[in-house]
Formats: C-alpha cells, structure tokens, sequence
C-alpha cells in the first residue's frame, strides 16, 4: 500500500510512501531537458521540462513512481489492483503507456489545468515495458500549488476526480474514498462535548478523535491520513515544513510485520519522499535511515541530455553524542 500527500506551508511539498514487500532498486534520478523519452505510440519527448522523482532506470528509461518536474507540477503512481483497465491502441486518442504516463504529463504540462486538457484525449494504452516488466496496476495522483486531481483509468475509461483533500492512497476508487469521509466528519483535535445530559469524565486527551481508524487497509490510510493533514499545524520554514511533511506520512507508515502480502513475506515503507516543488529538491528517507537526504534539480545541468541517478542511501550509523 502506499500514500501520497500535497502539502503547503510558504513552500509547497509533494511526496509519498511507497510500502511493498520488495524494492525495484529505485533510485533519486533527475532528467534533463534534452533526454530522450521514447514514446511507443507518439512521437518521442526531445525537448521538454526537467524532472526529479524517484525510478527504476532500465535499458537507459527513467521508470518513475513519482516525481516533480521544474514547474512545480507533481504527479504519484500508487497500486490500483482490480480497479485498474489500460486499453488496446484507441484510434484518435494519445495513446500512453503507464510508465510513459508520468514522464509525458510532467515533460509537457505546467499545470494540473493543463495536465486536464491533455487528459480529454488521454488513453492508457495496456503494452508492458517488456516481458519482464509487466504493467503495474496503477492510479496517479497530479499535484501543482493550487490543486490535486485523481486519475484512474477503468473499464468504462479514464476518470478524472478534483482531490479537494490533497490525499490519496490504494482501492477503493476514489470517489468511494471521498464518501467514506463523511463518517468521519465529528472527529476534532478538540474534546468532545458531552451531549448525554448527565456528568461524564474524559479520563483522557485526545478523544475527539476517537473512531479514527489506526489499521493499513487503504481506506483506514486515507482517513486517518486526511485527518492528520488537514490538522496539521506547521511553521513555515523549510526545516519544519519537511519535518512536518514526514510525520504527516509517518501517521500511515507501514512497520514490518504488520501486513503480510504472502506467507512470510511483509509490505513496509520502503521510502517516504518530500520535495519542495518551488526549489526542486528532492528529501527522501528510508525504512532503516530517518536522516532525511536531499537533492536538487537544480545542482544539474537542466539542458543536459543524460540522466542523473543517486542510490538510496538506506543505512547510516546513529550520531551517539558523547560527554567530552
Ligand atoms: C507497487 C508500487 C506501489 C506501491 C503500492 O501502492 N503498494 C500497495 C500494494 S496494494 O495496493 O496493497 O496491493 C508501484 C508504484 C510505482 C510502480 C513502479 C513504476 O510504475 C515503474 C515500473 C513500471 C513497470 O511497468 C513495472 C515496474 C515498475 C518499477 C513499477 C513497480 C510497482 O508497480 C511500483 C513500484
């Protein structure tokens, strides 16, 4: 399971936790504004927006789960199981394969309102990367300062939701999602009011929000996600704004042990991302490093033509403070 989050303080933030039970040995890759993207049925992207996310890079491909490309414009891929239809070649449509479809909104589109024209004509086209590589099963959240929308791509064609929340996880589709929160809608960080007509005590703090869910089910993830963020109180400066962006994300982090996906085999946040989408840098920690690591877009040459690709750095050795 995973979630994706949009944040704002002074700054705004986009980034994720990606929880599987296993990695594609992803890496931070930047890619410049002369990369090709060879594009299986449209012409190729030659010239276009730079990016920064993370991917897998395979045969020379930037394969991204999420990135932010140098307008600000951001965009997730979270498993969709179930839900998910890509579609045979569609005559008259932009046919775009799944891994092609980040790398196609972020190289041309500055906004999500642009990203929504070009999804009118939009068809995710169901060829595989290669036969190794099969389509993942995915949904995509796009993000820019000023909104978030929601894309999946189903039987019955591709829909389009406004993510009024800034939120999104796994199944059900989001529409369902949106719904959901309805049931939540009392819950308050403030304590709440006795309406029985005899004395009661509230032996504890925090029972405003009590009835929100705790449990990894997507579902569980989104509302009590959405109700950690809209919550939220944060400083505006970039060290409490990305402090604060991890813990959002750390209120539906996934510790091993705790979701087994096959006999002995266990999902668990492989990495939580943050990029400050103004500056372009790219914050990242993973399940055995809390330090938080960054890159920036903009430490490369953006007119350049080859991708850039830093491994996770997933372990460092504690700071023990000593006495003298
Ligand atoms: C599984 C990942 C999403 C994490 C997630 O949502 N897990 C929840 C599982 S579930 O709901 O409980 O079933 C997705 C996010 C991005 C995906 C990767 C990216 O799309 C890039 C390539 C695309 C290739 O077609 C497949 C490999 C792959 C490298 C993908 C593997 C996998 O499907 C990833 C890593």
């Amino acid at each position: 399971m995973c979630t994706v989050i949009s944040f704002a303080t002074k700054d705004h933030y986009f980034g994720r936790n990606l929880d599987l039970d296993f990695s594609y040995n992803e890496s931070v890759t930047v890619t410049p504004r002369n990369f090709v993207f060879p594009m299986r049925a449209r012409e190729d992207l030659t010239t276009h927006y730079a990016l920064i996310g993370m991917a897998t890079v395979l045969g020379g491909f930037p394969l991204y789960y999420d990135a932010t490309n140098e307008k600000g414009l951001s965009m997730a891929g979270l498993n969709f199981p179930g839900n998910c239809h890509f579609f045979d070649l569609q005559e008259g449509k932009d046919n775009v394969t799944s891994f092609e479809f980040i790398p196609y909104i972020l190289s041309t589109c500055e906004t999500v309102a642009q990203a929504r024209e070009k999804l009118e004509n939009i068809s995710i086209y169901n060829e595989p990367f290669s036969k190794e590589m099969p389509n993942a099963t995915l949904h995509w959240m796009i993000s820019d300062k000023n909104e978030s929308i929601v894309v999946e791509s189903m039987k019955d064609g591709l829909h389009v939701y406004d993510n009024p929340v800034g939120v999104m996880t796994n199944n059900p589709p989001f529409n369902y999602m949106m719904f959901a929160l309805n049931d939540y809608a009392s819950l308050s960080p403030k304590q709440p009011e006795n309406t029985f007509g005899t004395p009661l005590e509230l032996y504890s703090r925090g029972m405003g929000g009590l009835g929100l869910p705790g449990d990894l089910s997507s579902k569980s993830r989104f509302i009590k996600c959405v109700y950690t963020k809209l919550n939220s109180l944060c400083g505006d400066s970039e060290n409490e704004s990305v402090n604060q962006f991890f813990k959002i994300l750390g209120s539906v982090e996934q510790q091993k042990g705790l979701c087994e996906v096959k006999p002995g085999a266990y999902e668990y946040t492989i990495y939580s991302s943050c990029c400050n989408v103004e500056k372009g840098i790219y914050y990242y920690t993973t399940y055995n490093n809390s330090r938080i690591h960054g890159i920036d877009l903009h430490d490369h040459d953006l007119d350049g033509k080859e991708l850039t690709s830093y491994p996770l750095v997933t372990e460092e050795p504690f700071a023990i403070d000593s006495r003298k």
